[in-house]
């Protein structure tokens, strides 16, 4: 069984991503409204979350508990403008950080990325806990690999 933990390179290529991607927004035009300035905290817990999405140790969990994502989306008013952008930087930043090449693994990041960046920009718009989407945990991701022995 390979997690897409395993298979990314564990915490020292995610940590590699979400830095090479953090620095990438803060310098990006339309994202720079959402991001004006860099939170020490931010690579470590986005990989934490990465790390915990793809069948890694469960430290956003446990550390900070799923509540804690909601709270820091919500009255962010994501633009489409702004999601797509954040998707686009990901991406660019899963090439420069040498992730794995594998189109099996690029296609379950994506999906990953997708999902998720619709999450925070519903959360971002919810005036109401109602108006929130519905998920309440880390979604372990997975892909055709990780029941193979
Ligand atoms: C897969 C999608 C996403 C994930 C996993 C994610 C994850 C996170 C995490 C873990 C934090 C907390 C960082 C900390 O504790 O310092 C955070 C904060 C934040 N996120 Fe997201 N996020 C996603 C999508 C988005 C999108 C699409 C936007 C806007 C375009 C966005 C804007 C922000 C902002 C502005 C903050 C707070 C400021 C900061 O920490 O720099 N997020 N996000």
């Amino acid at each position: 069984m390979t997690t897409l933990y395993q298979f990314a390179g564990g915490d020292e290529a995610l940590h590699r991503l979400e830095e090479l991607f953090y620095t990438k927004v803060l310098a990006d035009p339309v994202l720079r409204s959402v991001f004006p300035a860099r939170q020490l905290s931010h690579v470590e817990h986005l990989t934490w979350f990465t790390a915990e999405s793809f069948g890694g140790p469960d430290r956003f969990t446990t550390g900070l508990g799923f509540q804690y994502i909601i709270d820091v989306h919500r009255h962010l008013k994501i633009t489409d403008e702004q999601r797509e952008r954040f998707v686009a930087l990901y991406l660019e930043a899963i090439d420069e950080a040498g992730l794995p090449d594998d189109d099996a693994f690029r296609a379950a990041v994506v999906e990953h990325l997708e999902f998720g960046s619709r999450v925070a920009q519903q959360n971002s718009h919810a005036e109401t806990d109602d108006q929130l989407h519905p998920i309440r945990e880390v979604p372990a991701w997975t892909w055709p690999r990780q029941s193979e022995h």
